[in-house]
């Protein structure tokens, strides 16, 4: 199976712009930064969650708290996957007890990998409330969950695959949408 690119759906001014956005969106929701905290999924949603850090700071002046989660053992298909998984670092260096928590990724589509994501957060703590941001809703949801931040809604068949590049990671900031091919 092979992917070929079909078209750039952001550039680096259109993830900047989305995730300046973000940023007045969940301050406009939660009412400013009291209790807030940002928690980024490993790998992709962890420098996106920093860059709305960054964004927050620059505009109220405070640095909220923000946490990496490795979702790897709280996958619905562990005991599935053919490779040993690569198991990597949660950090979450402060309470969640009682906090807003923003959690952040990439990619929304069958909503598998937040439903473990909120399992592992609740292992963690007991946050007061738990938001989901995503840079991409490309919709087929298995799980009754949505985002309450969408950076771009972008309606996908199957067949496509949404490749999120952010400079942290891939060295460059892009998304696109791509056609698999046998
Ligand atoms: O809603 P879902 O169906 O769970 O898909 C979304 C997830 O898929 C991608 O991760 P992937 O498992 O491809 O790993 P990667 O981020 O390391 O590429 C993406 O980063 C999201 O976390
Ligand atoms: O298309 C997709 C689906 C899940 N995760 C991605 O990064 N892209």
């Amino acid at each position: 199976m092979k992917l070929l690119n079909k078209a750039l759906l952001m550039d680096d001014d259109a993830i900047r712009r989305a995730i300046t956005r973000i940023a007045h969106e969940i301050l406009e929701k939660n009412e400013g930064i009291e209790n807030l905290a940002l928690v980024g999924i490993r790998r992709r949603g962890v420098p996106l969650a920093k860059r709305l850090q960054e964004k927050i700071q620059e505009i109220e002046g405070t640095t909220v708290p923000l946490g990496a989660l490795d979702i790897t053992l709280y996958r619905d298909d562990l005991t599935t996957l053919d490779v040993q998984p690569v198991i990597h670092k949660t950090e979450v260096p402060f309470s969640l007890n009682g906090k807003k928590v923003v959690l952040v990724d990439d990619v929304l589509y069958t909503g598998r990998t937040v439903r473990a994501a909120l399992d592992a957060l609740i292992d963690i703590g007991r946050p007061q409330v738990i938001q989901l941001a995503v840079l991409i809703d490309r919709g087929h949801r298995e799980l009754p969950i949505r985002a309450d931040y969408v950076g771009k809604n972008v309606p996908t068949s199957k067949r496509e695959v949404i490749s999120v590049r952010v400079m942290e990671v891939d060295g460059e900031d892009g998304v696109s949408i791509q056609d698999m091919v046998d």
